[in-house]
């Protein structure tokens, strides 16, 4: 069975800005402050050390709510059992994700135009990210920032539910969920940070105000 997700605050880790806290030990304080998805992304990695890297933040993650993500690498993904793989428009074509991976596991996948997001099929995709919504120094090589009205139509023309991507800080978690996106994901606002519980925690507070009701 698929887990029920929930993208308010999505982690994604970096294994260059996780070096005073590991990529392991900042998951597990990003998700004592709040983090409700953790996604491994090491681009120089192995797929032997993915599948090392996941099974230990699995293992970090065991007794949360928190689901485990693993981006690109669908063998590693299936291989330490992660809760969703996410894949890029170029990294390969979603229903070839999904026959691989089955009807168990989600699947996360980058949109960066309204026309991607209106050739999402919610058949084979569970959720979008979204951006980047600015240019950001984490991924150098980027598409087009969207800012928020490009994030808004976008996330419009979304059949699933969408995760913002791409230079966000705690100053835009307000405006990313007045768009319509269902969370916000973030690299450098977690990783690297002197105390990531607390960066996570402010960014949750955040969402938590920015909510209705
Ligand atoms: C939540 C989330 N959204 C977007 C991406 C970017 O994926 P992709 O376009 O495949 O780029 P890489 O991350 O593989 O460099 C993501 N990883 N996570
Ligand atoms: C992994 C990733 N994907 C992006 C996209 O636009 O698809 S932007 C990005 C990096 C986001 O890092 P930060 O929160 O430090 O800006
Ligand atoms: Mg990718």
């Amino acid at each position: 069975m698929k887990k029920p997700f929930d993208l308010s605050l999505y982690l994604v880790l970096d294994p260059d800005l996780c070096q005073q806290h590991s990529m392991v030990e900042t998951a597990r304080e990003a998700v004592a402050g709040g983090a409700t998805m953790v996604q491994v992304r090491h681009k120089r990695a192995s797929t032997t050390e993915r599948i090392a890297l996941a099974r230990s933040v699995k293992e970090a993650l065991r007794n949360t709510p928190a689901l485990v993500v693993m981006n690109d690498d669908i063998e590693a993904a299936i291989e330490a059992g992660v809760d969703a793989l996410h894949i890029g428009q170029r990294d390969m074509p979603a229903a070839s994700a999904r026959a691989r991976i089955g009807l168990n596991m989600l699947l996360g996948l980058s949109v960066n135009s309204e026309s991607a997001a209106q050739a999402v099929d919610p058949a084979l995709v569970d959720y979008v990210g979204v951006g980047p919504v600015f240019a950001t120094p984490t991924k150098t090589d980027h598409e087009q920032p969207i800012g928020f009205a490009g994030l808004t139509r976008i996330v419009a023309a979304c059949p699933v539910p969408a995760v913002a991507i791409g230079g966000l800080k705690q100053q835009h978690v307000s405006d990313v969920l007045a768009t319509g996106a269902s969370g916000i994901a973030v690299v450098s606002a977690i990783c690297g940070t002197p105390d990531p519980q607390q960066a996570s925690r402010e960014l949750w507070e955040r969402i938590l105000a920015s909510r209705p009701g």
